[in-house]
């Protein structure tokens, strides 16, 4: 092994903030193999995906024109098993982005110690401008295209923004017309009729309201009446949104793309969560809307970016008002404003740790699928109630006997496996 520092060809101290989230990542990839005593061979394998395809899907609209979309399917490393991860349908989506949403999945999976490695997709596009139709062929049309490095035992796709179990459906239907048998186990987050599991819908959510709980525990913090702000209202900020209202805390804002509510006496979720349509917007239907910045400002206790990357910065760090932020979307806070919130004393719970639900529960769909057997809604919620807390406390530990913020922290325990995997394979 190497004895070079691992992040030598990372610039450190960027006198502008870095809003790349894949070099960004690799700072802290690089810093946790450091500090973990592995050199530069293991940091030139991690930092990077092992395997990226982009794929161009030519799709017949409904006005009889072809458009081709562009897409991406990044698997990050696949030592400790196949890649999983979601697929992302976002006018944003760049390749840059797929690759650091697949490193995430891999220290995720890592964390949570899944027999997975980190896989991610994403198709650049506006599914809020598609008919029901057209994303039905897109949907079809990008598993045709990566059906040869995806399968049940290679790479096992997922939901992710602006996709659903709708989406997950066609894609399995295609793959298993492509391979010509039932191929459930090939995608998770499908509908329970289809062989998904119960509480997948909810799962990210849940895991994060766990995570909340944990931290708001070691801060002392009462749920009940706790004021709760959350960022983004699709699956994972809506059901995080009525989990806390059920816990007794106020949700005293919300918002989605086009802007944000709040009201200091505490948001009616349910009322809502019923007029949202199926993109997670809202606020279209009110004329009193905040800014997005102006949400994540608001005085609150509790602070859950549930929506897209960069929205916590250098820029508004300092002005954050929350105790605790609970990471529900992937990389909503930038590396200085992680550094600035953990000097300001605020409990940053990250990504990785705080929105695998997800990821555990689609664990436990392939399982099911696998076995042909079943669980109840009991028996998933108890597994994944004790993952997900003994995640939180390994990586609190971590953070607390290291004196690091839980971002590093959690980065030493999600790339340890994955290192040792590469290693004992003789890859490094
Ligand atoms: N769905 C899942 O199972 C998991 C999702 N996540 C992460 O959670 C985050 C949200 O994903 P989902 O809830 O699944 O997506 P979704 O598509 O269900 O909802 C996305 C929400 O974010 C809002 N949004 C989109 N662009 C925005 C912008 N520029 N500014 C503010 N809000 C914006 C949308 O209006 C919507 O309310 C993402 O970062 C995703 O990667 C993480 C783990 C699992
Ligand atoms: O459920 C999965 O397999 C992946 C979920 C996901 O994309 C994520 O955790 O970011």
């Amino acid at each position: 092994m190497s004895t070079q520092n691992a992040t030598s060809n990372v610039t450190a101290n960027e006198p502008v903030e870095n809003l790349n989230v894949l070099t960004s990542t690799q700072l802290v990839i690089g810093e946790a193999l450091n500090k973990l005593g592995y050199g530069q061979e293991m940091f030139e394998l991690l930092k990077e995906p092992l395997r990226v395809l982009t794929v161009r899907i030519p799709v017949r609209m409904d006005d009889g024109n072809v458009k081709v979309f562009t897409g991406y399917r990044a698997q990050h490393n696949d030592a400790v098993g196949p890649t999983k991860g979601g697929i992302r349908f976002h006018p944003d989506v760049t390749e840059d982005e797929v690759k650091a949403l697949a490193i995430w999945m891999s220290v995720k999976c890592g964390i949570a110690d899944l027999p997975y490695g980190g896989g991610k997709g994403g198709i650049i596009c506006d599914p809020r401008e598609m008919s029901f139709r057209e994303l039905e062929r897109l949907c079809r049309g990008y598993v045709r295209a990566i059906s040869q490095i995806v399968g049940p035992t290679k790479d096992i796709p997922a939901p992710d923004v602006f996709t659903n179990s709708q989406s997950m459906a066609w894609m399995m239907d295609e793959y298993s017309r492509i391979r010509e048998f039932d191929a459930p186990g090939f995608i998770t987050g499908k509908p329970l009729v289809l062989g998904g599991s119960q509480g997948r819908d909810s799962s990210t959510a849940r895991g994060v309201a766990i995570a909340i709980q944990e931290a708001a525990k070691v801060r002392g913090i009462e749920l009940k009446n706790a004021r709760v702000v959350v960022q983004g209202f699709g699956n994972a900020g809506g059901y995080l949104a009525k989990f806390m209202h059920d816990a007794g805390a106020k949700v005293v804002g919300i918002s989605d793309a086009y802007g944000g509510l709040h009201d200091p006496n505490g948001l009616d979720i349910e009322y809502l969560l019923d007029r949202r349509d199926s993109f997670g917007t809202v606020t279209k239907l009110y004329k009193n809307v905040i800014t997005n910045q102006e949400l994540l400002e608001l005085d609150c206790d509790i602070l859950v970016p549930a929506a897209i990357e960069n929205q916590i910065t250098a820029r508004n760090a300092h002005n954050i008002k929350a105790q605790i932020v609970v990471e529900a979307a992937n990389g909503p806070t930038t590396i200085e404003a992680t550094k600035i919130l953990s000097e300001r004393g605020i409990l940053l719970v990250p990504d990785v740790v705080a929105n695998a639900g997800g990821v555990i529960v689609s664990y436990f769909e392939w399982v099911q699928n696998n076995q042909g057997f079943y669980w109840n809604d009991q028996e998933v919620d108890e597994r994944l109630q004790k993952i997900m807390s003994r995640s939180f406390h390994t990586v609190y530990e971590t953070s607390r006997v290291r004196k690091i913020d839980m971002r590093l922290a959690a980065y030493m325990v999600g790339v340890r496996r994955m290192a040792e995997a590469s290693q004992l394979r003789g890859w490094v």
